[in-house]
Formats: C-alpha cells, sequence, structure tokens
C-alpha cells in the first residue's frame, strides 16, 4: 500500500480540502484522519457502515478514594505537575507519573492507595467502510495527551483493515509535534499545502525539515496563491533553491466553503477552478507513486 500524508506545519490551509479532492479522484484507496485532536474529514466523509468502534487506553490517570484519604498533603507536595491543588485532584492536568501512588501512606482493605493510577480512556477510534472503501480516524478526549499514540492507533486499523489497498490517503495534522512525527513515520511522499502568508510560509519549512529528518520525500502544492501573489513567488523561489518540486497552485474558490457547507468535496461542485487545480496535482502525485 502506497501511503500519501498530506501535512502543512500551519492549521486551517487546506490539508482536509485538499485529501477530501484526493480521495475522490484516486479510485481504489483507503483513508485516514489523523487530526485526532480535531478531526473533521468525517464531514465529508460521513456515511459508512460501522466496521470497528474502540475506546483507546493511552496514558494511566491518577484517581483518589476521597473516603479513605487522611489528607496528609504528601501527594500533594510531590506532585510536579500540580495536578493536586487544596487537596483536590485536577484529573485532566495528571500526567500519570505515579509519584503520588508510591508516597501515598494510606491502603484500602484491598491494598489499593488512597490515590491510584487506572486505566483511561484517552480517545475512541473508528473504523468504516464507505462504498467498500475503509477509513480510519479518531477523537481524542479533551485533557488527554496521548495524541501521537493515537494516530499509531489510526494507522495500525488503516492497515489492518485495508492492507490489499493500493493507496491510502492520510490527512495529517497542524504543527510538527507528537501526532505529526507519528503520522510521517513510513509513509510514502509528503503533500505539504502551502498557504502564501508570513505564518504559512514558516511554517511550511518547519514541516520540511521535519519529513527530511524522517527522509521522506515533499511535494508542494500553494493554496489560495493568488490571495498574495507576493508570498506565492516567494514560496517558488523557495522550491527553486532547495530544489523541492512544486505541483500546483490552487486558486482561492469560493465553491470550496460552497461544498464544506453541503459535506461535499470540491471535487463535486461543477465548474469550480479549484478542483482543476486538483485534478492536475493529483496527476502529479499519482505519477510519483507509482514510478
Ligand atoms: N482554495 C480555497 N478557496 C477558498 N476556500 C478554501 C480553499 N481551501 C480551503 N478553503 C477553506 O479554508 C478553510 C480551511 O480549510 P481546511 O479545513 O481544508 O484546512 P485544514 O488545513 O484541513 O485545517 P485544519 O488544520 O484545521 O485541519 C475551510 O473553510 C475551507 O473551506
Ligand atoms: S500521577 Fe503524577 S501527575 Fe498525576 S496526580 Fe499523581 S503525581 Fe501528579
Ligand atoms: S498522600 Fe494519600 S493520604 Fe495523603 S493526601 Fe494524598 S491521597 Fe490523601
Amino acid at each position: 500500500m502506497k501511503q500519501l500524508l498530506i501535512l502543512s506545519g500551519k492549521g486551517g490551509t487546506g490539508k482536509t480540502t485538499v485529501a477530501g479532492a484526493f480521495i475522490k479522484l484516486a479510485g481504489k484507496k483507503a483513508f485516514a484522519d489523523c487530526d485526532v485532536d480535531a478531526p473533521n474529514l468525517h464531514i465529508i466523509y460521513s456515511d459508512g457502515e460501522i466496521k470497528e468502534e474502540k475506546p483507546y487506553y493511552g496514558l494511566k490517570k491518577a484517581v483518589k478514594n476521597y473516603d479513605i484519604c487522611i489528607q496528609c498533603g504528601k501527594c500533594e507536595e510531590l506532585c510536579r505537575f500540580s495536578a493536586i491543588r487544596n487537596g483536590i485532584l485536577k484529573p485532566m492536568e495528571c500526567e500519570g507519573c505515579g509519584v503520588c501512588e508510591a508516597f501515598c501512606p494510606v491502603k484500602d482493605d484491598k491494598g489499593k492507595k488512597a490515590i491510584h493510577l487506572e486505566k483511561n480512556i484517552s480517545g475512541i477510534t473508528t473504523v468504516s467502510a464507505i462504498n467498500g472503501e475503509i477509513f480510519s480516524q479518531a477523537q481524542l478526549r479533551t485533557g488527554n495527551g496521548a495524541s501521537g499514540k493515537l494516530v499509531t492507533e489510526v494507522r495500525k486499523n488503516l492497515k489492518n483493515f485495508a492492507a490489499d489497498e493500493e493507496f491510502a490517503i492520510i490527512d495529517g495534522s497542524p504543527g510538527i509535534g507528537c501526532p505529526v512525527i507519528a503520522s510521517i513515520t513510513g509513509v510514502d511522499l509528503v503533500l505539504i499545502v502551502a498557504e502564501p502568508t508570513i505564518s504559512g510560509i514558516h511554517d511550511m519549512k518547519r514541516i520540511i525539515e521535519t519529513a527530511e529528518r524522517f527522509g521522506v520525500p515533499c511535494l508542494i502544492c500553494i493554496n489560495k496563491y493568488d490571495v498574495n501573489t507576493d508570498k506565492a513567488y516567494e514560496i517558488e523561489e523557495f522550491c527553486n533553491q532547495e530544489s523541492i518540486s512544486l505541483i500546483g497552485r490552487i486558486p482561492f474558490d469560493a465553491s470550496v466553503v460552497k461544498a464544506v457547507n453541503q459535506c461535499k468535496t470540491v471535487m463535486d461542485m461543477p465548474d469550480s477552478p479549484a478542483a482543476d487545480a486538483l485534478r492536475g496535482i493529483w496527476e502529479e502525485i499519482y505519477k510519483v507513486l507509482t514510478s
């Protein structure tokens, strides 16, 4: 299975718009949303038969039994993350280090400490089949820090359920942190959707560096290039200097927004200049993936 990952560094540059279009264009494929903090590919690809929905247990978290606690204050004194304040445990701030449990002097009749670690549901993974094509995604629960592990789970599910597919198209998350690193490992190609703004260019450079560190080849396309042609030109110059292929420019197109409002991809919209540009970009990517 050839895996294409779509990234940008900066959020909101058009990753999901591009991923949604490629899923439509690619024919036989599987797809995944690795933006587990804020998944949104399901807005376009929602009607499927659920194959599997599972809780994902990530980091353990502290649980406090207030009935047996003698309020000695040891756990509060030792917690490096200030997750216990005025005797009250704030589960959202617990990092699961286990120091409180190790030093708590009180046990219940089953030997469980007054403060102890317990399994914790970090998120929910879902695999669905849409017209026979596998869609793997997950939603991280608020206050959980296991985003990288959850992304790894999404990719594992994609491989397990769609091992025979020719392509996998993966919508990545913004930034360069854990979820991006978990999504980049082992993919065949990264497409960076660059935005012609100061922050868009800055973040594009950071994500190129990240991909290079993992030895994954990168291609670039500029989205909404006509909104700031000076900055679009700066991206082109950068690509020339660094010998990175710029494979397309997508214009600002009101039908992209209309498509999202109708829960469709831009490829479903008539007379869309953005759809025309995306068709050309997909052809280039297809050539690289199948060469
Ligand atoms: N070429 C375009 N013309 C007009 N609007 C666009 C274009 N591309 C994207 N948009 C709009 O910009 C917004 C962000 O796009 P999108 O959700 O695809 O970005 P994203 O990179 O996936 O965001 P996030 O980082 O939040 O996941 C959406 O409202 C989308 O409709
Ligand atoms: S497990 Fe660690 S972070 Fe969580 S409350 Fe205990 S000491 Fe604090
Ligand atoms: S260390 Fe144990 S007994 Fe002491 S305050 Fe914390 S939970 Fe209560």
